[in-house]
């Protein structure tokens, strides 16, 4: 090799090499990945996601996206002439709605993000909480100032199926789930906060990772005051930030937080319009958002 070559070719392997510790201590395990509406509106970010993902598959982890589409969802609504409302962070969704919402997130968002992610090759399979019974809801009703409040077709996640997801992995595929739940109470659908759906799988899932990609740095140490980004908590750290929380940060958290406390090892809220923050996450030192662990783990390296 000639020392020119030899120069421009070492630094690529010592960058190579670094990612070693984590790709030992990644192997095998499942990492769930939400990717939200908001940081999925840029076509090269969405391509950077699909390569990371990917990617993380290749090193020998196992990847589920489990995917949201509030923005998109909300187009279609106004397309059809349907104002989107919102309640306790949720959309409140009529029946007709409903079918809006289904359609987005299965036929359009999901489809989009399985052909990005098939274009490495034969991988990634689509399906919703619907199939084989992978997530059932009943009817959430959200307590607003101290009543229970209708907001029409939306679940609250009463049991989790992981047999399809784990079938899936198994068969070294990439599930990408949207986050439509099967009713337990009529034979129709519930509209689920995806948040809420990626952390119910992680914890049903024994992941060792739950990674919700976003549209800021993190969570806000005093949002909207300061950009401070909190780069680590704990559980209990976090459930005492929860009622000062507001809008999409609060079933992200929410969703952080139960997943910690049911065996997932690290939770984090990362900005997804850093192209490639996954693989910066998983790899490297150098965790770009917040992270939160269990009551206990405060001083151990994720
Ligand atoms: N403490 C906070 N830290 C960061 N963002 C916050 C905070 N509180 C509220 N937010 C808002 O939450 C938004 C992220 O939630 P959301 O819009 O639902 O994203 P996504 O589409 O990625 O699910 C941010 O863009 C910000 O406006
Ligand atoms: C009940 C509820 O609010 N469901 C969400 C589902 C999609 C979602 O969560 O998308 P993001 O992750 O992009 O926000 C909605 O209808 O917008």
């Amino acid at each position: 090799m000639s020392t020119t070559r030899k120069h421009t070719a070492l630094p690529k392997a010592q960058i190579l090499i670094e990612a070693l510790p984590w790709l030992v201590k990644h192997n095998g395990k499942t990492v769930v990945i939400k990717f939200g509406g908001n940081a999925m509106i840029d076509e090269d970010l969405k391509a950077a996601f699909a390569q990371d993902v990917v990617f993380l598959h290749h090193a020998g982890l196992k990847p589920v996206v489990v995917h949201g589409g509030g923005p998109q969802i909300s187009a279609a609504l106004d397309r059809h002439g349907i104002v989107s409302e919102f309640k306790a962070g949720l959309r409140v969704t009529t029946e007709d709605a409903m079918d809006v919402v289904r359609m987005v997130l299965a036929g359009q968002v999901q489809r989009e993000l399985v052909g990005l992610l098939n274009q490495h090759g034969p991988l990634a399979v689509g399906l919703t909480g619907e199939d084989a019974h992978t997530i059932t809801a009943t009817k959430h009703t959200p307590e607003i100032d101290g009543e229970r409040v209708d907001i029409g077709r939306v679940g609250e996640i009463t049991d989790i199926d992981t047999g399809a997801i784990e079938a899936l992995l198994a068969d070294s595929r990439i599930p990408v789930v949207s986050s439509i739940a099967r009713s337990q109470d009529d034979g129709h659908v519930y509209n689920v906060n995806a948040d809420t759906a990626a952390a119910a799988l992680a914890a049903a899932l024994g992941a060792e990772t739950l990674m919700v990609l976003t549209d800021v740095e993190g969570l806000y140490e005093d949002w909207p005051n300061s950009d401070e980004v909190i780069s680590r908590l704990t559980a209990s750290q976090l459930e005492k930030l929860l009622p000062e929380l507001s809008s999409g940060m609060v079933p992200k958290m929410e969703g952080c937080l139960h997943a910690v406390r049911n065996g997932v090892t690290t939770a984090r809220v990362i900005d997804g319009r850093v192209q490639h923050s996954i693989l910066l996450e998983i790899f490297t030192d150098e965790g770009i958002g917040t992270m939160v662990v269990p009551d206990g783990a405060e001083g151990e390296q994720s």
